[in-house]
C-alpha cells in the first residue's frame, strides 16, 4: 500500500516514518521547504527522541520527501493529512491549512485513494466541513477521521506502541485501508463514527487539562490557607488503591499551567463547539480561565520571594514541558513576560535544549545563559518553571540560593 502524508510536523513525520517503519512505502509532503530541505537531508527539524534513528533507517528508501503535492499524492492508496489546526482568537479550530491542503491535492489525487485526517478536528467537523468541501471539488474518495494520542517527547514510542487506535469511518474502503495499515501494530482499533472518533480525541485532551486545572486550583487554594505542603499531599493523595500506580497522577499535580501546541487549544475549541451547540461549557471554562490565570500568579509568587526589583532572577526552563524542545504556548515564556511587565527585568534563563528555540520565538530581553549552574551562581532567587530531571536536586548543590519551586518537584535541601 502506498501513503501519502500532508504536514511533516511532530505528528506528520511520526506518521510517514512510522508507517515506513512497518513496510510501507511513505511520501511526505510539506509547504515549507526548508523543513522538507532539512528532512531529506536525514535531519530532524526538532527534538524527538527515537524520530532520528527512524529518519536515518527510512529516508530514501521506504520514505521518501516530495518536492510538490501532485508528487507525493499521484499513485497513493491513502493519503493522511496532518496539518495544523491552531486556534482562532474566539477558540474554534481554524481548517485554513486543511483545507488548503485538499485543494493542492483535488487535481491529482487518484479515485480510489482514502483521505484520511489525523490533524485534531472537533466533533463534527469531517461530517459537516470536510467532507461536504471534498464533495464540492467533484472528488468521491472516501473520507475518515483518525485522531492521533502521541505526546511530543515520546512520539516515536507512543506512535509504534499505541494503546488504542480510533478510526472515524463511514465506509467499507476507509474501513478496510484502516485496518490493513495498523494491523502491524498489534493494537485494539476502534471503528467509530467520525464525530465519535474526533469527540473521543478531545475527551482525553481536555481531561488532561481539566485535572491540571483542578490541581491548580488547589495549589492556589493551599497556599492561601499556609503551613500545607503541597506537594507532599499531592503525593499522598496519589497512594489512595484507585489512583496509584495509574500514569495519569502526573497530571494530577500541580503546576504552572499546562502549555504546549495541544492542551491549550484543544480545550478552546472544545468550548467552543459546545457554545455554537447552545451548551453553557461550565467546567471548561473553569479550566481555561484558570489556566490562563497561572502563569501571572506565578509571576507574582516569584515576585514575593524577591527582595527587590533590582534582583537578578533565574529562570531554571523555557519548554513547555521536560524532554521537549517546543516553546509553543510555553508556560515560561508568559512568567517571564509578566516579570518584566511588573519591572522585574534582570532575568537569567535556562533550558537543557530550548534556548535557541525559545530566542527564535520568543524576542524577549533577557540573558540566556550556558548552564543551570550559571544561572544559580548570578541569581539570589531561581525559579523552576519546566520539571527537567537534571534540576531535580539542584537546591542541594546552591544552599544559599532562594528556590520557587513552581513545579513542586525539587527533593528537600
Ligand atoms: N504535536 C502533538 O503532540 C500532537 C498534535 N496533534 C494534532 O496534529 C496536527 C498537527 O500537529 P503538529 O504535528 O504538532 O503540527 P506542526 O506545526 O508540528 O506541523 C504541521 C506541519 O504542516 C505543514 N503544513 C501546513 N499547511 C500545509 C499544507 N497545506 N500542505 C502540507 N503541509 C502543510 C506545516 O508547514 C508544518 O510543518 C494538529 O491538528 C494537532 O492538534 C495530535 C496529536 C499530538
Ligand atoms: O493532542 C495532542 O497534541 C497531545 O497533547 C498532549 O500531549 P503533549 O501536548 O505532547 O504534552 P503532555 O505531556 O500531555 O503535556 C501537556 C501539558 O501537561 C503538563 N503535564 C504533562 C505531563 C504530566 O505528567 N503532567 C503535566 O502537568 C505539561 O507540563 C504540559 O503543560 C496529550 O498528552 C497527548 O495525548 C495528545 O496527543
Amino acid at each position: 500500500m502506498k501513503v501519502a502524508v500532508f504536514g511533516l510536523g511532530f505528528v506528520g513525520l511520526t506518521t510517514a516514518l512510522g508507517f515506513a517503519d512497518k513496510g510501507f512505502e511513505v511520501r511526505g509532503y510539506d509547504t515549507n521547504t526548508q523543513r522538507c530541505a532539512e528532512i531529506s537531508r536525514g535531519h530532524l527539524p526538532f527534538f524527538e527522541p527515537g524520530l532520528d534513528e527512524a529518519l536515518a533507517r527510512h529516508i530514501g528508501k521506504t520514505f521518501l520527501v516530495a518536492d510538490s503535492a501532485l508528487e507525493a499524492v499521484e499513485a497513493s492508496d491513502v493519503c493522511f493529512v496532518c496539518v495544523g489546526t491552531p486556534g482562532l482568537p474566539n477558540g474554534s479550530a481554524d481548517l485554513t491549512s486543511l483545507l488548503a491542503c485538499i485543494d493542492s491535492v483535488s487535481e491529482s489525487i487518484p479515485d480510489q485513494c482514502v483521505l484520511i485526517v489525523k490533524s485534531t478536528v472537533p466533533p463534527g467537523t469531517v461530517t459537516e466541513q470536510i467532507t461536504p468541501y471534498v464533495r464540492t471539488k467533484g472528488l468521491k474518495n472516501p473520507v475518515a477521521v483518525n485522531p492521533e494520542f502521541l505526546r511530543e517527547g515520546m512520539c516515536w514510542e507512543d506512535f509504534m506502541h499505541p494503546d488504542r487506535v480510533v478510526c472515524g469511518v463511514s465506509d467499507d474502503a476507509a474501513e478496510d485501508v484502516l485496518l490493513q495499515l495498523y494491523a502491524p501494530f498489534h493494537a485494539p482499533v476502534h471503528l467509530v463514527e467520525p464525530n465519535t472518533a474526533e469527540f473521543i480525541k478531545y475527551l482525553s485532551n481536555s481531561l488532561l487539562a481539566t485535572m491540571i486545572s483542578y490541581s491548580n486550583e488547589m495549589s492556589l487554594l493551599a497556599d492561601a490557607v499556609g503551613s500545607i505542603d503541597t506537594a507532599r499531599a499531592f503525593h499522598i493523595l496519589h497512594e489512595d488503591k484507585r489512583l496509584a500506580g495509574a500514569g495519569i497522577n502526573s497530571y494530577i499535580y500541580p503546576g504552572c499551567g499546562y502549555g504546549g501546541y495541544c492542551l491549550p487549544k484543544d480545550t478552546a475549541a472544545l468550548a467552543a463547539v459546545a457554545q455554537n451547540k447552545g451548551i453553557e461549557p461550565r467546567i471548561l471554562n473553569g479550566v481555561i480561565s484558570l489556566n490562563e490565570e497561572m502563569p501571572e500568579r506565578t509571576a507574582e509568587k516569584i515576585a514575593r520571594a524577591v527582595n527587590s526589583k533590582d534582583s537578578k532572577i533565574g529562570i531554571l526552563g523555557l519548554s513547555f514541558k521536560p524532554g521537549s524542545d517546543d516553546v509553543r504556548d510555553s508556560p515560561a515564556a508568559k512568567i517571564i513576560s509578566a516579570l518584566i511587565k511588573a519591572g522585574y527585568d534582570d532575568l537569567y534563563v535556562y533550558d537543557p535544549i530550548a534556548t535557541e528555540e525559545f530566542r527564535r520565538m520568543h524576542r524577549l530581553p533577557i540573558y540566556y545563559a550556558a548552564s543551570a549552574r550559571e544561572v544559580c551562581e548570578a541569581c539570589d532567587t531561581v525559579a523552576l518553571v519546566t520539571a527537567w530531571a537534571e534540576f531535580g536536586s539542584i537546591n542541594k548543590e546552591f544552599p544559599e540560593t532562594r528556590f520557587i519551586d513552581c513545579r513542586y518537584f525539587l527533593g528537600k535541601a
